[in-house]
């Protein structure tokens, strides 16, 4: 796909932190209008200086970002970041905190509570409308954090492990849940995951990136329809590649140096 027709088009990315860490070097990609991106990766790869870059809140040091053909130089309403704390206002009830949103993007005042209302409906959360964050299980924070991206109607969702911190099954709903307002909306989704698995379930594409310095080493397409079944067994064999390709990513020496010389370095001996 050329980066004029791209909803996102990274070219060239690079970002130098001021220690000098190189986090991103000679970043490409071009998403589509639609697409649910999955950048993969294990810690320190870049994942998220590259979500933030695409938000405007980090300014790379190298190359560019555009969003429907022009670049941007800063955060704007078009593109939401949600992260993997649920940040809701804790002395705001669940629809206090959609309507303050909705308030902030400069929705009128009429429509804000038949809106915010609609969205807590969307994540199951209805009856909550009332409560306190406090009061709500990490689980309906995340579903009420997810009501208020959705709610602002950002066209790119720029989410950063957004479903880290929930326990397993919890996650496996948000996923779904995620999904299918995915499916039913033209939303652009890009998604940061250590998770191979979580990945596969959601991602119209994963984009495998390598840490030292950060940078992309795999676009892979999914072709598979959604909803995904976990037994799938042509999901397993991507995940079995995307499992390898990552463990040579987290150990680029162990691929590299042949296996003598290597256990001639970890043993300090020589054969
Ligand atoms: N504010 C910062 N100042 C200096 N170095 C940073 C800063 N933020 C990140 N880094 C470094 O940049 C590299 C990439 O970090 P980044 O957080 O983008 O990776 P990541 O793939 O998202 O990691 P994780 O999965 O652990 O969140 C790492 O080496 C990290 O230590």
């Amino acid at each position: 796909m050329n980066a004029q027709r791209a909803k996102i088009a990274v070219a060239e990315l690079g970002h130098r932190y001021a220690n000098k860490v190189i986090a991103l070097k000679n970043v490409n990609l071009n998403i589509r209008s639609g697409e649910f991106v999955c950048l993969l990766g294990p810690s320190g790869c870049g994942k998220s200086t590259l979500l933030y870059a695409l938000a405007g809140h980090v300014k790379p040091t190298g190359g560019t970002v555009a969003i429907d053909g022009r670049s941007i130089s800063g955060p704007a309403p078009d593109r939401l970041l949600m992260f993997q704390e649920a940040a809701l206002f804790p002395w705001m009830t669940v629809l206090g905190n959609l309507k303050f949103a909705l308030a902030a993007r400069g929705v009128p005042r009429k429509e804000r509570e038949p809106r915010a209302r609609e969205f807590i409906r969307r994540v199951h959360l209805s009856g909550f409308e009332d409560t306190l964050p406090h009061q709500l299980s990490g689980g309906m924070k995340m579903r009420a954090s997810l009501a208020r991206a959705l709610a602002v109607d950002s066209a790119v969702l720029l989410m950063d492990e957004p479903f880290g911190s929930l326990d397993a099954q919890t996650r496996v709903h948000m996923q779904e849940l995620l999904q299918s307002i995915w499916l039913r909306t033209s939303k652009t989704v890009v998604f940061v995951t250590h998770d191979v698995h979580e990945a596969l379930m959601l991602g119209t594409r994963v984009v495998v990136m390598a840490p030292r310095p950060g940078r992309i080493v795999k676009d892979l397409e999914v072709h598979l329809p959604m909803p995904r079944s976990a037994e799938d067994a042509r999901l397993d064999e991507m995940a079995r590649y995307l499992r390898v390709l990552m463990r040579q990513v987290e150990t680029p020496e162990s691929t590299l140096v042949p296996s003598r010389q290597r256990v001639e370095k970890e043993t300090g001996l020589q054969q």
